[in-house]
């Protein structure tokens, strides 16, 4: 039965030469395989395979074939891998790793929760976090990693539960975090949580029969929106600061631009965005400079497909190489300077003669059905922070070592969990004026009644703590 085992079957897309029953498993890292897989692509083209053992895995780094092969025919790609670890701790039940009918009523579930429609409901919530994240930043900057973190958990908090988080430590949000990487899972506990306050999660669990979920399913459905949906974004806006604290002429470049629109007599709304090119150029070059999941999620096929004349037998694990084609010199010009103007010239960021098909502006989020449910929620907070962070406040990199280096982009200064971002780091972070840090204070005294009708739940130290902040 170890014939053949570890070998290239003929047909599969090419790829690096095998060993006799490993296959490639000896040429793979541990860490940052992204950067391993773009240097194949480099060699073997758009579309390459791995062998490990018998399994075959294929890494697509061609956006036209991301786009026939991963989002046309996504009903044959739309599995995940089995993976045993995950599904024994979570019974099967975590959305972003199911597969079959258990993900078909999740994932029904989580669009409900996060459709375009449902987050504008959201926004109030979202806007008066970020107005927090300000004052949270006047208050104290040295901790804004953790006051970044905080805004994420909170939003999330809210929209699924009803209830936030005011402040970092002792919170529901380490609770919640400590029970789902204890148990890795998540209960919804109805004694804890009063009826009025759970108007969204409350909705799916009406529903559940006619979403065919389980009381454990709607638990699992929580934790996962709570851990992907907080760590995705704050790691966005820990990249954010750092490119921004980096290059200080970007930062100069957009704070004229937002002071041409906005001045210092009002904070920033969602409006204003339409009106700020750079500023929405400087977002897309951070997803493309620091590409949260470089590989995405894994997919994998149901059925034989075949793609450009070669064969991908039903159960080949699929990635897309995002940051290869994000960081690709034959579509973008020095690819590996931070330089949002790339924006402006063309829709994709990309070089003149560039080969553009298939390239759409949201690559970052995935592919085909399992596309992540959480973009609309996810851009609009990025969209709402850096427009008051840009506004509000000056960041200058605080450690000399980082500065000398311009911009750290070595993978070891990253983390390497669910979402890529940078290790806590130090910035100095200040208000631009006396008065913007007047408007700020207003701003979060106007946001608290928005604020509090989150707070039904506060632990005393919780409460306490919202009175004196
Ligand atoms: C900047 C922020 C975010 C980024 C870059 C991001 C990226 C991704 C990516 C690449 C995937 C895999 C898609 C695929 O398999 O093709 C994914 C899946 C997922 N994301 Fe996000 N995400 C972000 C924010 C969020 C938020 C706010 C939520 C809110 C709940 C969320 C919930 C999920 C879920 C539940 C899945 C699994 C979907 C499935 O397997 O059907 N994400 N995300």
């Amino acid at each position: 039965w170890l014939r053949g085992k570890g070998s290239r079957e003929s047909g599969l897309p090419p790829g690096p030469p095998t060993l006799p029953i490993i296959g490639n498993i000896h040429q793979l890292p541990t860490k940052f395989a992204y950067l391993r897989f773009t240097e194949w692509s480099k060699q073997y083209g758009g579309i390459f395979s791995l062998k490990l053992a018998s399994q075959t895995i294929i890494v697509i780094s061609s956006p036209r074939l991301i786009r026939d092969f991963m989002d046309k025919r996504s009903g044959s790609m739309g599995d995940r891998p089995p993976s045993r670890l995950p599904d024994i701790t979570t019974n099967g039940l975590s959305l972003p790793l199911a597969s079959g009918p258990v993900w078909k009523s999740l994932r029904r579930a989580v669009q409900q929760l996060l459709t375009r429609e449902a987050c504008s409901r959201h926004m109030p919530i979202q806007q008066a976090e970020a107005t927090q994240l300000m004052y949270d930043l006047l208050k104290q900057p040295e901790n804004f990693f953790n006051h970044i973190q905080r805004q994420m958990i909170s939003i999330m908090l809210s929209t699924v539960f009803g209830f936030r988080s005011p402040r970092y430590a002792d919170s529901a949000a380490s609770i919640f975090f400590s029970q789902f990487n204890t148990n890795g899972r998540l209960y919804l506990n109805q004694a804890l949580i009063p009826q009025s306050t759970l108007y969204l999660h409350w909705n799916i669990i009406d529903q559940r029969e006619k979403l065919g979920l389980t009381r454990d399913m709607v638990g699992y459905l929580g934790g996962v929106c709570i851990e992907g949906g907080s760590a995705t974004t704050a790691a966005y806006l820990h990249r954010f600061v750092l490119c921004i604290s980096c290059y200080p002429d970007v930062q100069a470049r957009a704070q004229r631009e937002i002071d041409d629109l906005i001045g210092s007599n009002r904070v920033p709304t969602s409006q204003d965005i339409e009106h700020l090119p750079y500023i929405q150029a400087i977002i897309k070059e951070v997803h493309r400079f620091y590409t949260s999941g470089p590989l995405g999620l894994p997919h994998a096929t149901t059925i034989d497909e075949t793609i450009d004349g070669y064969f991908i037998p039903k159960g080949s694990t699929v990635f897309m190489n995002i940051y290869g084609i994000y960081h690709s010199e034959e579509l973008c010009e020095r690819p590996e300077v931070f330089n949002p103007e790339r924006y402006l010239s063309s829709e994709f960021g990309t070089k003149p003669n560039a080969d553009t098909t298939g390239l759409r502006s949201d690559l970052h989020f995935g592919s085909g059905r399992r596309i992540c449910p959480g973009n609309h929620l996810a851009n609009s907070s990025i969209i709402m922070n850096i427009m008051n962070l840009l506004w509000g406040f000056d960041f200058t990199i605080a450690d000399a070592a980082n500065r000398d280096r311009h911009i750290p982009i070595r993978p070891e200064d990253f983390t390497t969990g669910i979402a890529i971002g940078p290790k806590p780091f130090k910035c100095n972070i200040r208000p631009r004026s006396e008065k913007h840090a007047a408007l700020i204070c207003e701003a979060y005294a106007q946001a608290r009644p928005t604020l509090s009708m989150f707070e039904q739940e506060l632990t005393p130290s919780e409460q306490k703590f919202v009175e004196d902040w």
